[in-house]
């Protein structure tokens, strides 16, 4: 166990100091529930002798019949495992037809664990493959493209580009970032609309369709779609199509659905047409760990007996996971949300390890703490891969990722996120670093994009001129250019030469948050601010240069080799799995909950992000709560400290 220097037993200022009051929960197994003469007695007691012992809760649920039925339990209950061994059950004991199911999964890579967990059952082996299995997204994709789409999927990076030039194309007034106007149009696709029939309801909205509408076509004129394209045709084309309904209807008899509290209103839509006639509808969730709410999530978990009358009910109550001080922590924290079905967790595993807390004073104290503490957990021997640090937001995990990458602490490369310096959104900052030191023709026209000069003809008339003179100098003779352009260029000239890099950073962030943009738009602020307090670290602009450069480096080449190691990821794509030692950072005010989010709703979404993340740990987990973040104090998060009143 590791000695947790820094690290607490209670948060600072604590009142309230607490204990899990309950023992060990020791549910009713299949051991004794399943009896000797039963049809499927062997089947239970097959997974008895490989280790897997389902409790009494379990194995009804596993055993459902025909008709839908809606699984409902908390963190860590072993809901994907009651997904998988049903599949197996209805293909060993019910004679189900493997390519008859369709199992859809959070994340690919559970879809991938599931194949192959369903192949090493004796009974299924090699016919795991048949099962129609994956996300939404990659069997939907499979639909379409047999229905002759088959334009490339655009990634998000490419999507945000396309609308920011519609955009410039439009010449629209619009102050929104391209991120924010996709995902007005997602948000409208979530719910099986055409971009179309967008709502024009005020100025905001016509504009936004403006841009959606012309988005749209360049998608089309270049043959591309989006990945929320993918769902939206695959309604079309299910409603449109009598004869494709009947195929599917036909081809599938039986949908399983994991993380169904994640489903959004389309993916809903779709999976009722499919069933429809036979229901054969089992889904699994957790309303508590809905955390998807903000990007189109339904509330189908908890309206699903509306949908479905009938329904069987189960309920699972026992957590595996965790030790009991992390089942309690999670408990306590998702009932600070009202709106909800209560539930309370009962641990069925020992431990007397009581989460441990970290108050550090910004984030840089916070990723140096916590980067030493997981190198004497490597020294001492501990494997990388039973750590993971989660974070809430980007903003709140850079420093850390710097600290990892510096102390050759190996991130899974999976999860290995670009530096701040690599990111897209200070890309013409980093431009004029590199312009600095380096004043090539070939950096100009990224160093133009921060100066908003007209580019293309700048620096097609750069071409023709051959004086001799350094680049930027030139540039002011140019004949189209404004007096306050040319003054623009001159003052940029002066810092490129001598300034201090963190003052060469602010007049560059300065001009990218022109009063055309309207304000400095948030997601910018937040890697903006990151990069000023970056660049405010160095003496010269070379010297920063150079820690840029060692640490792109090193993550080049970690990802590289991509060996295993310590898992650093957003609480979002936690969700599912479970880790030995979980680190949980940036568990201040302003963070978590994050200070966009304003609403009611809002902040009981920010709980549930919490809760998932302290249920992701198995036996260890460290909390740690910077008291201030982007130079302001900041309290401990609410949702930790209301345990500790
Ligand atoms: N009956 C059982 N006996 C022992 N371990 C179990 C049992 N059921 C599940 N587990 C284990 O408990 C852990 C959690 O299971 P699983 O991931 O299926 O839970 P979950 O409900 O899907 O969790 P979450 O919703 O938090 O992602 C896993 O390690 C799993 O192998």
């Amino acid at each position: 166990m590791a000695r947790h220097l820094q690290y607490y037993p209670n948060p600072v200022g604590a009142k309230r100091k607490w204990a899990p009051a309950t023992a060990p929960l020791q549910p009713q197994t299949s051991v004794d529930y399943v009896k000797e003469n039963e049809e499927d007695t062997y089947f239970f007691r097959a997974l008895e002798i490989e280790k897997t012992i389902m409790n009494a809760q379990q194995v009804d649920a596993v055993r459902h019949g025909k008709g839908p039925a809606r699984v409902t339990a908390g963190a860590g209950a072993g809901k994907t495992r009651v997904l998988i061994e049903r599949v197996a059950y209805l293909i060993s004991q019910r004679d189900i037809d493997p390519s008859r199911i369709m199992m859809l999964t959070f994340a690919n890579k559970t879809a991938a664990e599931m194949k192959e967990r369903l192949a090493s059952e004796p009974s299924i082996g090699e016919k795991a493959e048949q099962i129609l299995c994956g996300t939404f997204h990659s069997i939907f994709l499979r639909l379409i493209r047999g229905r002759g789409f088959n334009q490339k999927v655009l990634s998000e990076q490419d999507a945000h580009e396309m609308i920011a030039q519609a955009i410039r194309s439009c010449r629209s007034s619009l102050k929104l970032e391209p991120a924010e106007i996709k995902e007005h149009i997602d948000a409208w696709k979530r719910e099986g609309r055409n971009p179309e029939d967008m709502a024009e309801n005020n100025k905001q909205e016509k504009e936004i369709k403006r841009v959606a509408l012309s988005y749209e076509k360049e998608k089309r004129d270049i043959g591309s779609i989006d990945f929320n394209d993918i769902m939206l045709i695959s309604l079309n084309e299910i409603e449109a199509d009598d004869a494709l309904l009947a195929t599917l209807q036909a081809r599938i008899e039986f949908v399983l659905v994991d993380e169904f509290q994640d489903t959004s209103t389309i993916q809903f839509r779709i999976l009722q047409l499919i069933v429809q006639g036979q229901e054969n509808i089992f889904v699994v969730g957790d309303e508590d760990q809905s955390i998807y709410r903000y990007a189109g999530a339904g509330r189908f978990m908890q309206d699903f007996l509306k949908y479905y009358p009938g329904a069987s009910e189960y309920r699972l109550t026992a957590n595996y996971r965790s030790s009991p001080w992390i089942v309690e922590l999670g408990n306590e924290i998702i009932a600070q949300n009202k709106n909800r079905t209560p539930k309370r967790m009962m641990a069925t595993r020992a431990g007397i390890q009581s989460p441990m807390f970290l108050r550090p004073l910004h984030p840089a104290a916070e990723a140096q703490i916590i980067s030493d503490h997981i190198m004497k957990r490597l020294d001492r021997g501990e494997a990388p891969e039973t750590i993971a640090i989660l974070y809430r937001a980007q903003p709140a995990a850079n420093m850390l990722l710097e600290s990892l990458i510096a102390k050759n602490i190996p991130i899974q490369g999976d999860y290995l996120e670009p530096t701040l310096y690599d990111r897209q959104s200070v890309e013409p900052i980093m431009a004029n670093i590199d312009f600095a030191v380096c004043p090539s023709w070939e950096r100009i026209e990224s160093v133009l994009s921060s100066l908003w000069v007209p580019k293309a003809r700048a620096v097609e008339w750069l071409r023709t001129q051959h004086s001799g003179a350094p680049v930027l100098k030139e540039l002011v003779n140019c004949p189209f250019l404004t007096i306050e352009e040319k003054q623009r260029i001159l003052e940029r000239d002066y810092l490129l030469k001598g300034a201090s890099p963190g003052i060469l950073v602010a007049n560059v962030i300065q001009a990218m948050t022109h009063p055309w943009m309207g304000r400095p738009l948030h997601r910018l602020a937040e890697d903006f601010a990151a990069l000023q307090a970056a660049a405010d670290k160095h003496e010269t602009i070379e010297a920063f240069d150079h820690y840029v450069r060692g640490i792109n480096d090193k993550r080049y080449r970690m990802l590289k080799e991509g060996a295993g190691g310590v898992y650093l990821m957003s609480i979002h794509r936690s969700k599912g799995l479970e880790f030995p030692v979980v680190y949980i950072v940036g568990a201040s005010e302003r963070i978590i909950p994050y200070y966009l989010a304003k609403s009611e709703e809002e902040i009981a979404e920010e709980c549930r992000l919490l809760h998932v993340a302290v249920t992701r740990a198995q036996d260890e987990l460290l909390i740690s709560s910077p008291s201030s973040f982007w130079g302001q104090n900041t309290a401990i998060s609410r949702f930790i400290q209301a345990v500790y009143q």
